[in-house]
């Protein structure tokens, strides 16, 4: 097993989550899964038409996932014109889908199926339509089926300013939570 990092030691954590998305005191700190446990999971779930990742959605994210390093879950996406909002930027709700997915990847690494109850987001800078965005997300604390994770992206490389910070709860369920494929 591997321990992510805590919330003060990891790399460009954002400001403080709120009261809502900050683990309470007794938190478990959190213990990830053996190595690929996200991938298999996402795999066995039928991810494919997933709006954030799914290869067969043709107008998603098609966010590809990356590395996990020292409990930091990485992926990234490049932003397509059907992402625009305002004239020539990413849209926010793009960005914020694009955090979901995120801090949900950091979540499926404790090696459970989780979804989002809560999730919260800032938006420090524009993000421009071509801009290729780096997303990393790690869980702060387990507190029963509750998964607390903070995450950010940035543009320009992995180490550019961060553009959106974002802080959630995710909520683990049983894979029959989730509809069977093709029903
Ligand atoms: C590579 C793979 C990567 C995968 C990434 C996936 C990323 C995408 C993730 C999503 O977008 S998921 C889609 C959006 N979210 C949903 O559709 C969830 C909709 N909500 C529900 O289905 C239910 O409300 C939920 C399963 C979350 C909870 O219902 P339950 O009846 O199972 O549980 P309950 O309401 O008893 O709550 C359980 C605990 O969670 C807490 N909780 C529930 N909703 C919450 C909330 N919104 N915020 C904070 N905590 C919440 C609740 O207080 C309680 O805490 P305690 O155990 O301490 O009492």
């Amino acid at each position: 097993m591997t321990s992510s990092p805590s919330a003060a030691s990891s790399p460009g954590r954002p400001g403080p989550a709120s009261p809502r998305t900050t683990p309470p005191p007794g938190a478990a700190t959190p213990e990830l899964a053996e190595g690929g446990a996200v991938v298999a999971l996402a795999s066995l779930a039928g991810f494919e038409g997933c709006f954030g990742c799914g290869t067969d959605a043709e107008n998603g994210l098609r966010i590809r996932h990356g590395g996990v390093v020292d409990g930091v879950m990485t992926c990234e996406f490049t932003v397509r014109k059907e992402h625009q909002g305002a004239p020539g930027f990413c849209h926010g709700g793009v960005l914020a889908t694009a955090m979901d997915e995120a801090l949900g990847g950091a979540a499926w690494l404790l090696g459970n199926r989780y979804v989002t109850g809560r999730l919260e987001t800032d938006y420090l800078a524009p993000v421009p339509v071509g801009a290729d965005v780096h997303l990393r997300a790690w869980c702060t604390g387990v507190d029963g089926r509750k998964a607390f994770v903070e995450g950010e992206a940035r543009t320009g490389g992995p180490d550019g300013p961060v553009a959106v910070r974002a802080a959630g709860v995710f909520i683990e369920v049983p894979q029959e939570h989730f509809v069977p494929q093709g029903s």
